[in-house]
């Protein structure tokens, strides 16, 4: 039996107190994880500001790219286990962790190195009241020690999109991984350690939220500043343990996202565009689309193109060839997603597709997989267009102008990412300038450059992270103003 310990200060730590990591394809038991309790968070942190304090702190920032671009370089190297750690945890299909989560968890170490080393800081010169002169300028110094509080739904990409930029910045991180997907976050512990990476700089803490590991990270004082990506309500909670010493936090949340497609869209690309922002990833993205609205002279044709497109993906575990449709990560959720499937039918929707769970054959029958499903029909008030699913689901309503399209898709308490169909440029231009999200995709859907700001609004998150906006959160910015 596999087993997952704490790593901290450079060293594997077990802790005798472990949980059960289950494979979602069949829900068998593939590991055991040693939970991290209030002792382990405490060394933790104080072998996180000794590295600080040593060799790590005083690095330069050339030499500290370098050794990121090695992490990188070391990933590649170890692709094929990063690879086959994140189908075990996640049940995704091959192809999608291949092609986005194990390179993206590689290029997030590599892009915040090259801009750590080539973004310049700020400086102003001016006259003073005497008639003399003087020069500001500004130095970044790193925040201290972060809190990385992860999920489960692309578990390497999302961590490392945090910890790229905050050890480019000279800081050293607590890692606490989902306690559905412990693997990716713990094989990095080795690379740390084989490329060089200052013992304290990198560690990783499992567990859960209350009562563990995530709650003893953030409330604990020695924790400078915390990232976290998850759910709104548990933003909330780590808001306010977070208010207590004052320490800055970076949340990327929850989302109810809209699709809009107008009559005059690219159809077969709009169609493509939308099978992958519903159903990606068993529709497990933050930025994925639950709401799709459709201009009314194509919504019929749109939906039944749609409902071709989502029986057409093929559901099964990570290793069957041509699976694009995995299984969601837990019972837990599976029964959540389900829960919605209900809700929809008794609040009167039209089921176009999907609605319950494929047949899977031997001991992929006790995975969680669910069919792809497609609603009409439904209010605006129903609780599948009001609440955050995170499942492979969406409704489809139609909208004749722009403002009501605008209207519909702003009628939500997030604000995270909208993706937009149209082939007229003033339409896109209005629409993405009138709503209310952190991310508008225009004729494309996670689409990624690391450059530009990542982040949503509203309910969906507190600031931005990418390109110079991560060095805003993982720096503090001092001025220094000299008389002449
Ligand atoms: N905005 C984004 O970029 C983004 C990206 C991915 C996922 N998400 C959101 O994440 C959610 C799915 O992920 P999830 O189920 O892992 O989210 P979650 O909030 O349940 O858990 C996320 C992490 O927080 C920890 N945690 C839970 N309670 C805590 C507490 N009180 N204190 C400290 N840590 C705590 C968990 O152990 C886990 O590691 C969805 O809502 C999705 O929209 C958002
Ligand atoms: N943060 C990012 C993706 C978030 C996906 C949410 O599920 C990224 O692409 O950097």
């Amino acid at each position: 039996m596999k087993q997952f310990h704490n790593f901290i200060n450079g060293e594997f730590v077990a802790t005798g107190k472990t949980f059960e990591n289950r494979a979602p394809a069949n829900n068998r038991v593939i590991g055991l994880v040693h939970e991290a309790g209030q002792s382990e968070v405490d060394a933790a942190v104080a072998a996180a500001h000794a590295a600080l304090k040593g060799e790590w702190g005083r690095m330069s920032v050339v030499r500290r790219a370098e050794l990121l671009h090695a992490v990188a370089d070391e990933i590649h190297r170890r692709f094929d286990e990063f690879l086959e750690a994140e189908l075990a945890d996640t049940g995704k299909p091959r192809s999608l962790a291949s092609h986005i989560d194990i390179p993206r968890g590689a290029a997030n170490f590599k892009i915040f190195a090259d801009i750590v080393k080539n973004v310049p800081t700020e400086s102003f010169q001016m006259a003073t009241p005497d008639g003399g002169t003087a020069i500001s300028y500004a130095v970044r110094s790193p925040l201290g020690v972060v809190g990385v509080i992860c999920p489960w739904n692309l578990p390497l990409l999302l961590m490392t999109w945090k910890v790229g930029p905050a050890l480019a910045c000279g800081n050293a991180v607590i890692v606490k991984p989902s306690e559905e997907t412990p693997a990716t976050a713990t094989l990095l512990g080795e690379v740390m350690n084989a490329v060089g990476i200052p013992k304290g700089v990198y560690q990783v803490l499992h567990g859960f939220g209350p009562g563990s590991a995530g709650e003893f990270i953030t409330k604990h004082l020695g924790v400078n500043g915390i990232t976290f990506t998850g759910e709104t309500r548990t933003g909330e909670a780590i808001m306010a343990a977070a208010a207590k010493g004052v320490r800055p936090v970076s949340f990327e949340l929850g989302g109810k996202n809209a699709g809009i497609v107008f009559a005059d869209a690219d159809f077969e690309k709009a169609v493509a565009g939308i099978t992958r922002s519903a159903f990606e990833n068993c529709g497990q993205v933050c930025l994925g689309t639950e709401r799709v609205y459709v201009q009314r002279p194509i919504f019929e044709k749109f939906v039944a193109a749609l409902k071709a497109s989502a029986e057409g993906l093929k559901v099964g575990p990570s290793h069957e060839p041509g699976v694009n449709l995995g299984p969601l990560i837990s019972a837990e959720h599976k029964e959540k997603v389900l829960g919605y499937y209900a809700k929809a039918r008794a609040e009167g929707a039209t089921v176009v597709t999907g609605g319950g769970v494929p047949e899977m054959k031997g001991e992929f029958a006790e995975g969680h997989f669910v069919l792809p499903t497609i609603w009409i029909g439904l209010p605006e008030s129903a609780a599948v267009i009001r609440e955050e699913i995170f499942g492979p689901c969406c409704h489809i309503a139609p909208f004749d102008t722009e403002e009501e399209a605008i209207a519909l898709a702003n009628a939500t308490d997030y604000g995270l990412a909208t993706t937009v169909w149209t082939q007229d440029l003033g339409t896109a231009h209005r629409v993405a300038a009138a709503i209310d999200v952190g991310l508008c995709w225009i004729n494309s859907w996670f689409l990624r450059d690391l450059r530009t700001a990542f982040g949503g609004s509203k309910a969906s998150g507190i600031g931005r992270e990418g390109g110079v906006h991560s060095l805003e959160f993982y720096t503090e910015l001092r001025n220094v103003m000299v008389k002449l």
